[in-house]
């Protein structure tokens, strides 16, 4: 089967800092992969590059059977990438619900009436239909984690990226944020999540992406990546 998304020696440099170097993987449609590594490894550089965000300096990414290589965000979010951001950003000034109606209408390129009951569903979804007429500024960390993840929902994506969203919570919160992206998962929606609340990340995942310094150092079933003693070195003085 196709996957949904592969890269192919992805490579990208800011000066002589490489931060994506020769970067390979594939993530099959319907699956769950998770991506951890230390601080400056190139995480969030990566879905950058996924994005669109930035442009490689070097090898292909396709999504879903497409070279999308040089396509500019838009059309990347237009046709199923959607993204949540490691510091949520709503309008503050806005609604819960009229935040996710911008990025339902620009994320999927249709008029508000066409989306206003999708919103409402992906609402009622990440459990935030409560507070969907309060202002975006009056919330707590969790419910701004879930709008942030809502606003990504709200374009429709096949594949979502998420970027440390369990950073932050309680343990309880945690516990209550994992409940609703595995049942996102569940649906069918490919994720890549990045994050350094492991226990959280090995819940959801069914494989497991290191990154070092850019580079692929493992990739593979949580359990085996955990036990690996690079890894561990890796990862020395963060919960494991
Ligand atoms: N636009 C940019 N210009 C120059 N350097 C950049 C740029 N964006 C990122 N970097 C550098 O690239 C490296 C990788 O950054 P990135 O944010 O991808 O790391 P990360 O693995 O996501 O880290 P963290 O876990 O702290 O979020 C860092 O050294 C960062 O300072």
């Amino acid at each position: 089967m196709t996957p949904i998304l592969s890269l192919q020696n992805v490579t990208k440099s800011f000066g002589a800092l490489t931060v994506a170097d020769g970067v390979s993987f594939d993530v099959p449609k319907g699956q769950a992969l998770g991506i951890i590594g230390p601080n400056g490894a190139g995480k969030s550089t990566l879905f950058n590059l996924i994005t669109g965000n930035l442009s490689p300096n070097a090898g292909r990414i396709e999504y879903d059977g497409r070279d999308v290589t040089k396509a500019p965000p838009m059309q990347r979010c237009l046709s199923g990438i959607g993204r949540s951001f490691q510091i949520p950003q709503p309008f503050d000034r806005m609604t819960v619900f009229e935040n996710l109606l911008v990025s339902a209408t620009h994320g999927r390129g249709l008029p508000e009436r066409a989306v206003t009951d999708d919103c409402a569903e992906v609402l009622e979804r990440t459990e935030l239909i409560e507070v969907a007429n309060r202002p975006a500024g009056g919330l707590t960390l969790l419910q701004r984690k879930r709008l942030e993840m809502a606003r990504a929902m709200a374009t429709r994506p096949k594949l979502l990226l998420l970027d440390e969203i369990a950073g932050g919570l309680t343990e309880a919160e945690c516990v209550a944020l994992v409940e609703t992206i595995k049942a996102i998962h569940a649906e069918g929606v490919t994720i890549i999540w990045i994050e350094h609340v492991l226990h959280a990340l090995n819940s959801v995942v069914e494989r497991l992406l290191v990154l070092d310094f850019g580079k692929v150092i493992g990739i593979g079933a949580p359990d085996a990546i955990m036990a690996s003693k690079e890894v561990r070195e890796i990862y020395l003085g963060i919960e494991v």
